[in-house]
């Protein structure tokens, strides 16, 4: 017997970040949003821990205990007084180290995956709990939707989304280390005194209107400095995106995947077909958002 789950990307369409905290975190107000680009984690019963992987980018995916769905599923066994005995297997579709938060769905899909495979009973607080164990942007990934995020990005609050959000997503050559696009960030914030990162109400406004014009407007990634900082070549892919007529271009998160905002389906296929003419991606998805988070198959 095998149980599947599906869980989504996401793009941030407000980074908010703070100062560095002693524990080395930055505090984030993060506008979180679920698109559909989907990676799909089985778990079948077995001998010992095992992770496959197949997919575009399964080249770049670690397939030992550091594998975040592996993480995710011994700390399940290891609550629930089981042995992590699984084979996991993950069908990927999300950029690695995009900052589409890839690693993130597959720890918070594998969770899901064997504590449905298993029976364990354990409440929608207590796998939250693993998740944010996991990493920052894990709780999100199982939550799915649109979420604000504060604290390191890991306590949700869910939001209100009045339509369909239509994007683009180019895909960069290689990723970028999230904790290299935050030391980048401290850098060129040396001697500046970083305010409290807040969500914005124009921003939350858009979003519970699903007006994609007024979202557009406030779109805002304070790790876009850092990112462009350590691979100024993503600023020709966001020209590329907004001179083809899309609405607003940002950084996905810590990048290197560049997120364009436009007005429908449609404008979708556009934008992405120009974006791959202009060579300065490897590639263009498009995806609409908010979907639901980690779900059973
Ligand atoms: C930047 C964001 C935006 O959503 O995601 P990505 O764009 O990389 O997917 C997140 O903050 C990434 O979250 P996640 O990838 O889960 O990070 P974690 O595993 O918790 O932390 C990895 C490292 O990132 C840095 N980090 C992460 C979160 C945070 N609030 N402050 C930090 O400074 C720290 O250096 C930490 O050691
Ligand atoms: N299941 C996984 N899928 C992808 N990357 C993973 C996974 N588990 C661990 N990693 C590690 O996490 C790093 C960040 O990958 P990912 O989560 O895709 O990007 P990001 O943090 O930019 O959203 C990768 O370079 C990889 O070493």
């Amino acid at each position: 017997m095998s149980v599947t789950v599906r869980v989504p990307a996401k793009v941030n369409v407000q980074l908010a970040v703070g100062g560095a905290r002693p524990d080395g975190f930055h505090d984030l107000a993060n506008v979180f949003l679920a698109v559909g680009l989907y990676d799909e984690v089985t778990v079948t019963p077995a001998d010992t821990l095992r992770v496959t992987c197949e997919g575009p980018d399964a080249a770049q995916v670690p397939l030992d205990r550091t594998n975040l769905a592996a993480r995710a599923v011994e700390k399940l066994a290891a609550r629930t007084g089981r042995e992590a005995h699984v084979h996991i297997h993950i069908d990927k579709d999300i950029p690695v180290a995009g900052g589409m938060a890839g690693g993130s769905a597959d720890g918070a899909g594998a969770l899901l995956a064997c504590d449905a495979l298993w029976g364990t009973g354990a409440t929608r607080e207590e796998l939250l709990d693993i998740c944010a164990e996991l990493g920052s942007d894990v709780p999100f990934s199982l939550v799915g939707g649109a979420a604000l995020g504060t604290g390191r990005g890991e306590k949700l609050r869910v939001l209100e989304v009045g339509g369909t959000f239509h994007w683009v997503f180019a895909v960069a050559d290689g990723g970028l280390s999230t904790p290299a696009v935050y030391g980048e960030f401290d850098r060129l914030n040396e001697g500046v005194e970083v305010p409290e990162p807040v969500a914005s109400g124009g921003l939350l406004e858009a979003l519970a209107k699903g007006d994609a014009t007024a979202l557009a407007a406030v779109l805002s990634n304070d790790l876009q400095a850092a990112a462009l900082s350590l691979r100024p070549s993503l600023a020709r892919t966001l020209a590329a995106g907004t001179d083809a007529g899309a609405l607003a271009a940002l950084v996905s998160g810590s990048g290197p995947t560049t997120a364009f905002l436009v007005r429908d389906a449609e404008a979708a296929v556009k934008v992405a077909d120009a974006l791959v003419v202009s060579g300065t991606c490897r590639a263009a998805r498009v995806a609409a958002g908010p979907v639901p988070g980690a779900v059973v198959l």
